[in-house]
């Protein structure tokens, strides 16, 4: 019944205004599946290659489209991402590409799931989940490389981890966006916004410190329940191979000072949550910084692991943290994505499914996290291309997919 058809590939672009891949897969009972490749700025070293859409169309239409068209069953996750793998050929998809095996992957996923009349996260998941929807980390300020002259630390995230529901969890994400403009606004601090739609003022770290905390303090008294923070500092983007620092606009650190500063961080901010606080080669790093902090707080590995299992046994092995992000273009399919997460959770971390900074209003990810029962993901507080995904969490609660 979920026999493949047809793959239809195409240029569409995202939410930078960049072509991006988009896969239309088809089945033998009419079954019809749809998605798209999002795409990273602050991309780790170890991810698999995205290629430039044109080229990545071609090769996937030449190496991939004839191995899976009446071969392979969209039903059959595990058998048509080992088959893209085996037209790719390399360990990197850096033949077909990872923007277009992954399109083709989770565009499968969606035809399988269109021929069971099932919601994805069903299919992907089957139909004992659904129950738990994961609370969404809200980026409200942001700079890095995902905005010119803004803040050092890539990612100020909110984290409503006492919301009742996914909804009040989004809605509790936009009032701290909108309470941190009012914010910037009483400074005359003018600004736009990021690549995932977060404010990017021009203010230091330690402004963003006290604005954010003051925003996530209003918002907790309002709706009465516990609201954190946490951040993505990606750390490889700080880090300068060269003069082995963490090169922040006002002074720079070492490794060991690196650790110290982002435990006081933990300290003094309660944080919930820290995304790469290290660079993504020192293992050592994050596990001294782990051992120091991981007791209070979710240390999480995104350059560091690329959603790669041999990444993150190679961490477990090392102890050098106790969560993991989750990017299926990282690494190029659903099954090596639910692979890394199955890996993580046998082991004792927690999983943090998450969007990247280029995104289309693909929902699959929303899916994804309720399928594997993970506790956050990562997809914005506002900005069309991250509410397609909070929107969707908020169907998936009230059984409406
Ligand atoms: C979402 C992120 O950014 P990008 O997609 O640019 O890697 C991230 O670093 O977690
Ligand atoms: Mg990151």
């Amino acid at each position: 019944m979920t026999l493949i058809t047809d793959i239809r590939l195409r240029r569409i672009l995202d939410s930078r205004g960049n072509p991006t891949v988009e896969a239309d897969v088809l089945t033998e009972s009419g079954g019809f599946g749809r998605a798209a490749a999002p795409s990273g700025a602050s991309t780790g070293e170890y991810e698999a290659v995205e290629r430039p859409p044109t080229e990545a169309i071609a090769a996937a239409r030449e190496h991939a489209v004839p191995r899976l068209v009446g071969e392979a069953y969209a039903g059959n996750q595990r058998e048509v991402d080992a088959i893209l793998h085996a037209a790719d050929g390399t360990d990197d998809f850096s033949e077909i590409g990872a923007n277009s095996a992954v399109a083709i992957s989770m565009a499968a996923a969606k035809a399988g799931a269109d021929v069971l009349g099932a919601p994805l996260f069903q299919h992907l998941g089957g139909t004992f989940r659904g129950q738990n929807v994961p609370i969404p980390l809200g980026n409200v300020v942001g700079g890095g490389e995902h905005a010119a002259d803004a803040t050092d630390i890539q990612e100020f995230l909110v984290a409503p981890v006492g919301a009742p529901s996914v909804e009040d969890a989004v809605f509790a994400n936009a009032q701290a966006h909108a309470v941190v403009a009012d914010l910037l606004a009483e400074r005359d601090v003018a600004c736009g916004k990021g690549d995932e739609g977060a404010w990017a003022p021009s203010i230091d770290d330690s402004e963003a410190f006290e604005l954010v905390e003051a925003a996530v303090s209003q918002v907790e008294d309002d709706v009465g329940f516990e609201v954190g923070f946490g951040l993505d500092v990606a750390g490889a983007e700080l880090y300068n191979n060269d003069s082995e620092n963490y090169e922040y606009s006002d002074e720079n650190r070492d490794t060991a000072e690196q650790i110290a500063y982002v435990a006081e961080l933990v300290e003094e901010y309660d944080l919930v949550y820290v995304e790469d606080p290290l660079d993504e080669d020192d293992y050592e790093a994050f596990a001294q910084l782990t051992d120091e902090v991981g007791d209070q707080t979710l240390i999480c590995g995104d350059d560091l692991f690329v959603t790669n299992t041999d990444r993150l046994r190679e961490g477990i092995d090392r102890d050098a943290a106790n969560s993991i992000l989750i990017k299926p273009n990282q690494i190029g399919t659903l099954t090596d994505a639910v692979d890394a997460i199955e890996l993580a959770t046998a082991n004792g971390y927690d999983s943090v499914v998450s969007h990247r900074s280029g995104e289309t209003e693909d929902t699959t990810i929303a899916h994804l996290a309720v399928a594997t029962d993970v506790p956050f993901i990562k997809t914005g507080a506002v900005g069309g291309e991250r509410t397609a995904k909070l929107n969707e969490l908020i169907r998936i609660a009230d059984d409406a997919t």
